[in-house]
Order: C-alpha cells, then structure tokens, then sequence
C-alpha cells in the first residue's frame, strides 16, 4: 500500500500587515526588513484562532475531493499556538468538519512539525492500517510574539495549510526521509513555556512570549539542514539535480540563497513566498505546497519529485523527498 496526497488547500487571516504599517508601531523600516529578511507583507489573525485557520483548511480539503468526512481515519495538526491544550486543535477540527470517525492530535515540532507530520501519517497508511487521513500546519504566530521585540515581531506571520491523503497511491508518497532534533540547543528558541505555579512551588520563570537567539538559529539553519538534505538525499539515490523543486521553511530568503549555494542547485528550484506571509512557521511548508499548485507550478499527478525541509523551535529539522 502506498499512500497519496491527493488535495493541498491553504487559508490566511485577511488583514494584511505590511512593513510600513509595522514602521507605525515600532521602530523598523521596510527597507530593513525586506533586505535582511525577503518579507513585505505578512497576515495577521484579528480574532480567527488556530482552530479557526485550520477548520477552512479541512473544509476546502473535504469540498474539493468531495470524500465523506465520515470515511477520514485521522487528522494530524502541527502547531506551536494551538487554540488549547486539551482540546487539541485537530479535535476541534475534527468538530467542526463533522470526520466523527477520526482520531485527533497535535504534534509539536514547530517549523519542522508539517513535515514530522507527514512523515507520521504517510506511515499510517502505508503499512495498512488506515485508509485516509489529513495533515495540516497551523499557527496564530502573532498571539505569542512580543510585539515589543522588533528583532522578532517582523518576522513571523499567521496562517494555515494542509494536505488529504489516502491509500490510492502507485508509488511510494515518500522516497527518502531525515528527521532530527538537538534539544541542547532548544533554549535558542522558546514560546508559551508553563512554569509552575502552586501552593508548593513559585513561579522562576515569568516569560511565556517567543524569545529567539536569532544569529544562532540563523546558523543552526545554515549550517545542520543543507547536511541533513544531502543526507537524505543520498538515502534516496537521488542527485540534487533530480529534484525539480526544494520547498524549505520560509524563515528567511537568504537563508534560502545560501541553501541552494551549498547544494549546487539553481536558487529559482527553491520556491519562496515568505515576502506575502512572513515566517508562518508549520503552515509555512505546505501554504508554499498549497499556492504552489494552485499556481499550477505542479501537479498533484505523481510526476513531480519535491524536497520538503522543515527546521526550528526544539530545535528540530527534517527533510523529506517525495513524489507528488
Ligand atoms: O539581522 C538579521 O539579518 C536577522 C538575523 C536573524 N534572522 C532570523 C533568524 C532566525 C530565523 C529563523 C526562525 C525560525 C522560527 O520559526 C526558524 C528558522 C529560522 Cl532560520 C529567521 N530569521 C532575521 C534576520
């Protein structure tokens, strides 16, 4: 059994935050922003939560394949900015859509958590045990950003994006996969942290906003993940030149140009649009795969062979090759 991905669909809030509207509020310029970073604009959530981003997404899944909600197995959402802990995010799509016969749960690893994801639902299909199931990456970014910290308030956006996936597949969904994680290194990047709060304990920690070593994480990016890549892609015995488009997370356009230096791929296979939705961190992967055939730069008929890298918070990276 192989398993598909057969829909992508993708949803962003619409209010649009450009550069100069952020230079009204804090100390930055567009001219800063858009050259050490590649964004112009980002979407940003004025009342809509996870739950909500994510629910459009699912909706357009289900409505454009036309599959009866009630055959979906499963629903798998990454996050780092889920509406709740309990409920999950995925639960509280799977309310919404109605899929009364799936199970549902988040999974954390921030930026690389869409392709984590996949990589877990490709295997609970191929090995039989569920027939279909759907991937989404979602994030209200802007409720844990401090947006006191111009060093981070620019870079990140809101937005929501996923893939359905069945059984139909006549080739392996996934050709070759690398998942890492250094959690020494997980302080350089931290949100929403839950201290302990009781009669028996006090409070050590107040911060619970995003705090981000940005040069180390910069680093971290350029240096572990065009290894991880190559890593993979000598599992996959594929050569770079045989990828027709690398989808990487979309933190940073010059981290992308380095990328393809690195990799000795022309930079144009490195899709981008972080320049309309800034860093929307595990949305950030599949919007690209969304837009990317709605732009119709590929179809979803088995014939494109595409890099999907993901790399962040825990810190956590991971590249998976696969046939779309
Ligand atoms: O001064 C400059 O040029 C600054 C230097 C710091 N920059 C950074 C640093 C780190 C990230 C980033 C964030 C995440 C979290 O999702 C994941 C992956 C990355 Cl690579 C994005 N930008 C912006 C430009």
């Amino acid at each position: 059994t192989f398993a598909k991905i057969t829909q992508a669909a993708h949803y962003v809030p619409e209010n649009v935050v450009s550069n100069d509207d952020l230079s009204k509020i804090m100390d930055t310029n567009d001219e800063w922003i858009y050259s050490r970073t590649g964004i112009k604009n980002r979407h940003i959530s004025t009342g809509e939560n996870t739950s909500d981003l994510a629910t459009k997404v699912a909706k357009q899944l289900i409505e454009n394949s036309g599959v009866d909600p009630e055959l979906i197995d499963f629903i798998i959402v990454a996050t780092v900015t889920p509406d709740s802990m309990m409920p999950s995010t995925a639960a509280r799509v799977q309310a919404q859509v109605g899929a009364t016969n799936a199970f549902a749960y988040d999974l954390t690893a921030a930026c690389s958590g869409f392709v984590f994801a996949l990589s877990t639902a490709e295997k609970l299909i191929s090995s039989g045990a569920y027939q279909r199931g759907i991937v989404i990456g979602a994030e209200v970014f802007s409720k844990v950003i401090d947006w006191s910290d111009r060093s981070t308030a620019v870079l990140f956006g809101d937005g929501a994006a996923g893939v359905l996936l069945d059984n139909s597949g006549s080739q392996p969904l996934i050709i070759a996969e690398k998942m890492q994680t250094d959690g020494k290194r997980g302080g350089s990047l931290l949100s929403s942290y839950a201290d302990i709060q009781t009669p028996f304990a006090s409070v050590s920690y107040e911060g619970s906003n995003l705090s981000m070593e940005g040069r180390a994480i910069f680093d971290f990016a350029v240096r572990d993940v065009p290894k991880n890549i190559q890593a993979t892609l000598e599992k996959s015995d594929l050569a770079a030149e045989e990828i027709d488009y690398y989808l990487l997370h979309q933190a940073n356009s010059r981290i992308l140009d380095k990328m393809a230096k690195k990799l000795g791929v022309t930079r144009n296979k490195f899709l981008q649009n972080m320049q309309e939705y800034g860093n929307t961190s595990a949305a950030s992967i599949p919007i690209l795969l969304s837009e990317s055939v709605k732009n119709g730069i590929f179809s979803l008929d088995g014939q494109t062979k595409v890099v999907l890298t993901g790399f962040g918070g825990g810190l956590t990276w991971g590249t998976a090759i696969i046939n779309l």
